[in-house]
């Protein structure tokens, strides 16, 4: 076994012995792997990028210098970056599953208590995030991944930013439109952290209902469905909405009550819901607010994470199959690169209710690029941006002269 072993690991770096290919994502391949150094498991994502062929540019190293100084017990740490060979190379703490798999494994029973663990962790993560004015964008099921002790920790935190969310219309991970924010959805330009708290909603909706919630197929759609859920706003409920660039007119559809959508939740939980779910980003809670919400102080509290229900590791099956090994070829591909994922049907009244009055001028409701702008609207903090740290010279240099063949 430990021939098998030393025959599939294959030397990437001074320091990293790699492994089998965990999956592909939006950014490019993540594979497992040792760290000799500390001997813990690794997940390194190895990112392509592009046209930067010279490197990563100063902009991209202080904002990675940034994420490594992001340590919370609910976010992924970034352990490592070094480029090489035009790819940048992230490594993070490697976990043993994800929310996605908890939530879509019907062996699983979510008691309340569970439920609001799950979500409390998540908004313990965004909420430090949110502190420190970095925001996620990106947030879904599949980003929070579980350790081996049930700790929740929010992934990818940053990446968006940094590298800028990828034109999802030539990609099938449609899904990540499902916990897009009203504003992303109607074009702004500028916002804040309460994209998040959207996308958080959305997430505890999931728990919840045990299906993805608003499964829209454009954007145009996705606003359809969020509208058929909570009625379509006034401009009493959110003003700046005609400003958006890409706002719309809907025709009129009243929402549904909370209680009849997530039957199954407690008065407290609904409140905390519709505030997150709030149309108007400026009224939407924080995260911090979600905090402190009575929902997380009234009973059941929630469960303690080394208790919570979880699906087997599903790292630990994907066992590298020998035949496959070729050491001069790289890693091997175990399974599929992306995760499939099921569409669950939606709620009649919903497909029914979805009807766009007017779409973009053009009649046309089909897709639009979901290139997310880069801009960050601090004034939603209330603040002026902060003064990124700065990275020297010769910590440039560390990280450029870095070996991983
Ligand atoms: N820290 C980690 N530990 C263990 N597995 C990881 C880790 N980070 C990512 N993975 C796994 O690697 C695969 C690719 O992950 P990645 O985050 O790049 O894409 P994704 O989450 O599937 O999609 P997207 O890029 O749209 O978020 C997934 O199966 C993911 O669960």
């Amino acid at each position: 076994m430990a021939e098998v072993d030393n025959l599939l690991t294959k030397k990437v770096a001074d320091r990293y012995l790699k492994r089998e290919i965990l999956g592909e994502g939006t950014y490019g391949v993540v594979f497992k792997a040792i760290d000799t150094k500390s001997g813990q498991t690794v997940a390194i994502k190895k990112i392509r990028l592009g046209k930067q062929k010279e490197g990563v540019n100063f902009t991209a190293l202080r904002e990675i210098k940034l994420l490594k100084e992001l340590k919370d017990p609910h976010v992924i740490e970034l352990i490592d970056a070094f480029p090489h060979k035009g790819n940048l190379h992230l490594v993070f703490e490697f976990m043993e599953t994800d929310l996605e798999a908890v939530i879509r494994d019907r062996n699983i029973f979510l008691s309340p208590a569970d439920i609001k663990s799950y979500i409390q962790m998540t908004l313990k993560g965004l909420a430090f995030c949110h502190k420190k004015y970095v925001l996620h964008r990106d947030m879904k099921p599949n980003n929070l991944l579980i350790g081996p002790n049930g700790q929740l920790k929010l992934a990818d935190f940053g990446l968006a930013r940094l590298f800028g969310s990828p034109d999802r219309r030539f990609t099938h991970q449609v899904f990540a439109r499902w916990y897009r924010a009203p504003e992303l959805l109607f074009g702004a330009k500028q916002y804040g952290p309460g994209v998040d708290v959207w996308a958080a909603a959305c997430i505890f909706a999931e728990l919840l209902l045990r299906r993805p919630f608003l499964q829209g197929n454009s954007d145009i759609d996705q606003l359809g469905k969020i509208f058929a859920a909570f009625g379509t706003p006034k401009p009493s409920q959110w003003a700046d909405m005609v400003y958006l660039p890409d706002y719309v007119e809907y025709q009129y559809v009243p929402g549904q009550p909370l209680k009849t959508l997530f039957p199954t939740a407690t008065e407290d939980a609904l409140d905390l819901l519709s505030k997150m779910f709030s149309y108007d980003p400026k009224a939407r809670i924080s995260a911090q607010q979600a905090l402190e919400h009575r929902y997380f102080s009234s009973g059941p509290l929630p469960t303690e994470p080394a208790l919570l229900p979880r699906p087997p590791p599903k790292r630990e099956s994907a066992n590298p199959r020998v035949s496959e090994f070729n050491p001069h070829d790289g890693p091997v591909v175990l399974s599929p690169p992306r995760k499939s994922r099921r569409v669950m049907p939606q709620r009649e009244g919903f497909e029914a209710n979805m009807r766009p009055e007017k779409m973009d001028g053009h009649g046309n409701a089909g897709e639009r690029s979901e290139q997310v702008p880069m801009s960050l609207d601090f004034s939603v903090f209330g603040m002026r941006p902060p003064t990124r740290p700065t990275i020297n010279r010769g910590e440039l240099e560390k990280m450029k002269g870095r070996v991983f063949s």
